[in-house]
């Protein structure tokens, strides 16, 4: 048993205190009142005319260096307004900057009372930024900046901030103008603003201060839970490369908070679930592992069970939905989507499904609380039943060389297209077997094949082309013959197996020398052909076509096999198998497997056809013989087999005999026919039959009666036309005489002849 999802668990709850180097989101923001000295009162979102006002009122902003400070466009080039200048007001702003230092204070892992002073007001224009700084400590206690954007459209100036190696991108654009974007971060970490490429940006900086004894806050350092999440991880990856291998494809660690669309990335993760991230960002790196944010849906359905409240202590008008609850789950799906990546950057992975054992910890999903739940009473036929849907963003990581593992276990409607398009990647690069993209599609097929799903549990009768098709097409194209010899051993000899993967595997296997091909054959004849039959036979008439003349015999062993499971041989599927089979045989299979084996092994075509002449059931002769001699005949290419001759011969016999019987239209109005019930009705109607004289006999009689003898007529199919007469009650059942029976037989007797004539001729 795998230890890995419980020990990255425990380490990651290691990981204490919350917080990280720096912390952002946005907040509502209710109409503030913004006034500068000089301006007046300010419109928000911020209007072209007025920035341009408040950039001739502001002043170059300098940058410190050392105890100096400086003015320099090509380090900072940005106006400010100072703080006596500046003010801003209204019913709200006070709430909303309390919220916003809450939220800052505890995404940075600062309890304890912290407070903002205002810094400066800063207007970055067109080509503004600030090169990489730290800030200095402008007030004692002073421990972190804060900056809150004020609504105004612009392009660029996203704020970059790093510590310790790690680097947050932190877009603080906001056109919404009931919204106000903040980020904070502490004071030694490096941080900079990149150029601003449109529009203007407006930012009123804060220090922010704890008050209090005890030293000041620092960043988290977690370098020591690092290092050992980072071996963990190797641990992991390098288990990955042994055969008996039984750690989970990735990991799933579900985040405690819940976050909106806008609210879904890395930078806006939240306390305890920022700081496991940071610490995971760091280690999956190291250890070379993909981590990315992602969204995990668990749908659930199941019984439901009837809490019997209803009327007692909850009231009547309680929603219907309270008199249940969830009992036991039949069906449950997990699947994450929305994929993130640490840098910000999005995926085109798509949905990929989550295994129970990929949970950190393995208990993760015990005790979630649904996000909706739907309760369906009983019908008449089913009981209560419940629908629940949970939504968590949880942390998802694998090691990098394990990508296509991972999307394997999305199955072929992800993998297929993703292997076709490296294919075809490959062929437009050069179709290089030596390059890196052929060992990549290598290595995705190859994780295709171990999750083929093997059990389709009954054969495919359809004659489309399927999955396996397309697949060994792919691997065809790349010439990849380890894995064409594997699919064509592991899968399709399985039993995953149709008629319509012929073509695919008779080209995939033109790849293989000869002999391996031949072996190839039998293996998928053994182990096929007692439930696809025709799909066999059709496999070895093509192979055998397509081999040169000194490998044919190559194929003897498949041609054995085949016979071996001649229906109505000894090789039967056991009886309770026995609905799984579809049609028996058909005249295209014997077709094939004469011309396969006729061309493999003469003798054994003989053996064939004395076992299908003895068994005129299975093989009945006008269903299947004759036209299967037809075929063989009209195809000019097997009249000099003598086993086809026999078959040829059985036929004609067969036919002839039936040529020669008497064949005239009735002389007079009796009709033969043994109806299969002696009913007063039934009775009636036999007399009328044997009548020499009469034509038409009508039954009036209740529904029930007329239906009964309708039936007689069929079941003896009677040479009658039958009509409802609806004129009274009840009504009446006419049947008039016909000669059905003859004309059946006078265009058997033209086939026949026609038949005759091409096979005897
Ligand atoms: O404009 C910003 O987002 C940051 C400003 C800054 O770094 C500073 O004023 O020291
Ligand atoms: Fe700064």
């Amino acid at each position: 048993m795998t230890t890995i999802p419980a020990d990255l668990a425990a380490l990651l709850a290691t990981i204490r205190r919350p917080g990280d180097f720096f912390a952002a989101g946005t907040s509502e923001l209710l109409a503030p009142l913004l006034e500068v000295e000089g301006v007046g009162p300010v419109a928000l979102p911020l209007l072209p005319a007025q920035a341009e006002q408040l950039a001739a009122v502001a002043e170059p902003a300098p940058y410190g260096r050392g105890a100096e400070t400086l003015i320099d466009p090509a380090v900072r080039r940005c106006r400010q307004v100072g703080p006596d200048r500046v003010r801003i007001s209204g019913r709200h702003w006070v709430r909303t900057l309390e919220t916003i230092v809450a939220r800052a204070a505890e995404g940075l892992g600062v309890d304890g009372p912290v407070s903002a002073e205002f810094y400066k007001l800063l207007l970055y224009e067109e080509g503004g930024f600030f090169l990489g700084h730290r800030d200095t400590e402008k007030t004692p206690g002073m421990f972190a900046t804060l900056v809150a954007a004020l609504p105004s459209s612009f392009v660029g100036g996203e704020l970059v901030v790093r510590h310790k190696g790690r680097e947050v991108r932190l877009d603080l654009r906001g056109d919404d103008p009931a919204e106000v974007a903040f980020a904070a971060f502490y004071a030694d970490c490096v941080h900079e603003v990149l150029p601003v490429t449109k529009g203007c940006r407006l930012i009123l900086v804060y220090n922010l201060v704890r008050h209090g004894r005890g030293r000041a806050p620092v960043p988290p350092d977690y370098a020591a839970e690092q290092a050992r999440v980072t071996a963990l991880l190797q641990r992991w990856k390098r288990g990955k490369r042994h055969r008996d291998d039984d750690t989970p494809e990735k990991l799933v660690y579900l985040l405690e908070h819940a976050y909106t669309p806008a609210e879904f990335g890395f930078a806006m993760l939240k306390g305890a679930d920022a700081a496991a991230a940071g610490v995971l960002t760091e280690a999956a790196r190291e250890a070379q592992c993909d981590l990315h944010l992602a969204l995990l849906t668990v749908e659930e359905s199941g019984a439901a069970e009837y809490a019997g409240n209803y009327g007692s202590r909850r009231g009547r008008w309680d929603s219907e939905e309270d008199d249940f609850e969830a009992g036991e789950v039949f069906d449950r799906s997990m699947t994450l989507s929305d994929w993130r990546r640490p840098d910000g950057g999005t995926t085109t992975l798509g949905g990929i499904p989550v295994e129970a054992e990929e949970f950190v910890p393995p208990d993760a999903c015990d005790e979630l609380e649904p996000d909706e739940e739907h309760f369906r009473e009983a019908t008449g036929n089913e009981g209560a039943s419940f629908e629940r849907t949970y939504r968590r963003a949880a942390l998802v990581l694998w090691p990098s060389d394990r990508l296509f593992a991972v999307l394997s276990q999305a199955g072929l409607r992800v993998t297929l297209p993703y292997l076709d398009d490296l294919v075809r990647r490959w062929a437009e690069d050069g179709g290089d077997r030596q390059s890196l993209l052929w060992r990549e599609a290598h290595d995705l097929a190859g994780h295709m094949l171990a999750q083929w799903p093997r059990r389709v549990g009954y054969p495919r009768s359809d004659e489309t082309p399927g999955d396996a098709a397309r697949m060994l097409d792919l691997l065809t194209r790349l010439a990849d013959t380890e894995l064409i010899e594997r699919f064509l051993a592991e899968i399709t000899a399985a039993g995953v197996y149709g008629k319509g993967d012929n073509t695919a595997i008779v080209a995939a296997i033109g790849s293989l020398p000869p002999p391996r091909a031949a072996a190839l054959v039998e293996r998928i004849v053994a182990g096929t052909a007692a439930t696809s039959f025709g799909a066999c036979a059709d496999l070895l008439a093509r192979t055998a076509a397509a081999l040169d003349q000194q490998h044919v015999s190559g194929l003897a062993g498949a041609a054995i096999r085949l016979a071996e499971a001649l229906p109505g041989g000894r090789d039967r599927v056991a009886p309770d198998e026995f609905w799984q089979r579809g049609p028996e045989v058909s005249p295209t299979a014997v077709v094939d497997l004469l011309t396969g084996l006729g061309a493999i092994d003469r003798a054994l075509a003989e053996r064939a056809v004395d076992h299908i002449l003895a068994r005129p059931k299975t093989y009945d002769l006008d269903a299947i013989l004759v036209p299967a001699v037809r075929t063989m005949i009209g195809s000019g290419r097997m009249q000099g087999a003598s086993s086809v001759q026999r078959l040829r011969a059985a036929c004609v016999a067969h036919l002839r005999l039936r040529a020669a019987e008497p064949l005239a239209p009735p002389a007079d109005w009796r009709r033969a026919a043994t109806l299969p019930c002696r009913c007063k009705n039934c009775t009636e109607l036999a007399r009328f039959l044997a009548d020499p004289e009469r034509q038409t006999w009508i039954l009036k009689a209740a529904e029930a009666d007329r239906s009964h003898v309708e039936d007689s007529i069929r079941r003896a199919q009677a040479d009658l036309d039958l009509t409802t007469d609806r004129r009274g009650r009840p009504y009446s059942l006419v049947c008039t005489k016909n000669q059905e029976s003859y004309e059946r037989r006078a265009r058997q007797r033209t086939q026949d002849l026609k038949d005759l004539a091409l096979l005897a001729g």
